[in-house]
């Protein structure tokens, strides 16, 4: 529930990072896929102030700005120009690359961009993208107020940091303008009919970042839970009822990368040689259908106490097929073949997670695993010098914190 002190709004809200266990990069070019949210949140909490100033601070990338507020309502009541022969205001009809170019134009006037690091000038340009559009037709609503983002999530290493911090500022944004006109302060969680137009404003946020995303991660870090995505099925996308409970190890390669160059490595790939792209992609396709039905066979399965270990060890050979076809697109690396070698020297099978070419790999333990491989292939994974940790899947989407 928001707060108000003295008269000032106070709110808080959250989302979580992401992890897709099948069929990243495939889903780009309308495959299935198969992701779930991480206990790994972004958090947003705005304030309004009375200083008459916006202050933005965003601790993981080390941005603290003040900006004068009139400003940035100046900004906000500038023109957002639409695709051709439309008059309606919608986010579906914004033509998105004029108006992040005007947005860049428009942000130079009122901050010193000349000091700010490429990540910390694209996150700023989402973020007054995002304020612009969200409060362009109540530029009278808006108030003077401080934002401060945190986040538990590596950034640019696969598990969707990107897409968790769209998400908290598309969040925040709509809540705080709901809470400006319709005064709603004892709402506490975000509705389905919130969750569609949360995600359309992030997903628009994500494609300054990514270029032409899939809308996979953002769903997820929206929705939470387990999430099957094929963009041209009857449905974009499913939660899954049921989910698993997975026993699952992320392993950070340490080796940096960017989304969007590796989402057009692929497509150059795929350019270059067509029908055989295809085909590895409509293998990922069948490897995620084949996964998302045996992960809902293990969670029905789970609950019933039937044994599982069976269809878990299917789970393993399809882990070791996509990776296989993730390789072969040329997105893997180095050392997220390493790391897959020495899990399956212990029994255990991994795969990278996300856009690839570093960053994270995850591998899932079987159930009753031996503790003495799994704390073997821990201690050799951390002498290689890759970093791992435990995360739960299937957690909250985004949601109102206070
Ligand atoms: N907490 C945050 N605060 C501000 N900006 C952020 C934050 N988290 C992510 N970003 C922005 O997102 C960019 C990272 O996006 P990128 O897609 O490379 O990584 P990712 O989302 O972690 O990976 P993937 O898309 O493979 O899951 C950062 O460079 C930054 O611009
Ligand atoms: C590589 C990719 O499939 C996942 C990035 O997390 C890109 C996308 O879905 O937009």
């Amino acid at each position: 529930m928001a707060c108000i002190e003295g008269n000032s709004i106070k709110i808080k809200v959250s989302a979580p990072g992401k992890l897709i266990l099948f069929g990243e990069h495939s889903v780009v070019y309308g495959r299935t896929a198969l992701a779930a949210s991480i206990n790994r949140r972004t958090s947003l909490e705005l304030c309004e102030n009375v200083e008459n100033r916006i202050t933005i601070t965003m601790n993981k990338i080390d941005l603290n700005l003040s900006l004068n507020f009139s400003d940035i309502v100046q900004l906000v009541k500038e023109n957002v120009p639409l695709m051709e022969n439309n008059s309606d205001f919608s986010i579906k009809l914004i033509d998105h690359d004029s108006f992040t170019r005007l947005t860049l134009e428009r942000i130079s006037r009122v901050v010193d961009v000349s000091n700010l690091t490429d990540q910390q000038k694209s996150s700023l340009l989402v973020f007054v993208f995002l304020l612009h559009l969200i409060f362009h037709n109540n530029s009278d609503l808006l108030q003077p107020f401080n934002i401060v983002i945190n986040s538990d999530l590596s950034l640019g290493a696969g598990t969707g940091s990107s897409a968790s911090y769209c998400v908290c500022v598309s969040a925040a944004l709509l809540h705080y303008r709901t809470l400006r006109t319709s005064c709603e302060f004892d709402k506490t969680n975000f509705t389905h009919e919130d969750y569609k137009i949360i995600n359309e404003y992030a997903y628009a946020g994500e494609r300054i970042l990514h270029g032409k995303p899939s809308g996979l991660d953002n769903t997820i870090c929206v929705n939470g839970s387990f999430v099957e995505m094929n963009r041209i099925g009857p449905k974009e996308f499913n939660v899954i009822e049921n989910p698993p409970l997975i026993n699952l190890i992320l392993i950070n390669s340490g080796v940096p990368r960017n989304t969007s160059q590796l989402v057009q490595k692929v497509a150059a790939l795929k350019n270059r040689n067509p029908s055989a792209v295809d085909n590895i992609l409509n293998a990922m396709d069948d490897v995620s259908k084949t996964a998302s039905d045996l992960l809902k066979k293990i969670g029905a399965s789970q609950k019933s106490c039937t044994s599982f270990e069976e269809d878990f060890q299917r789970l393993e050979e399809l882990i070791v097929m996509n990776q296989g076809l993730l390789y072969s697109l040329g997105v893997s690396h180095r050392c997220l073949d390493d790391i897959c070698m020495i899990c399956n020297q212990q029994g255990l099978n991994a795969k990278l997670t996300g856009a690839g070419g570093g960053g994270f790999a995850f591998t899932v333990l079987p159930p009753n695993f031996d503790q003495g491989k799994l704390n073997t292939c821990l201690e050799s994974l951390k002498s290689h010098g890759y970093h791992c940790s435990h995360v739960v899947l299937g957690g909250d989407g985004v949601c109102i914190d206070s």
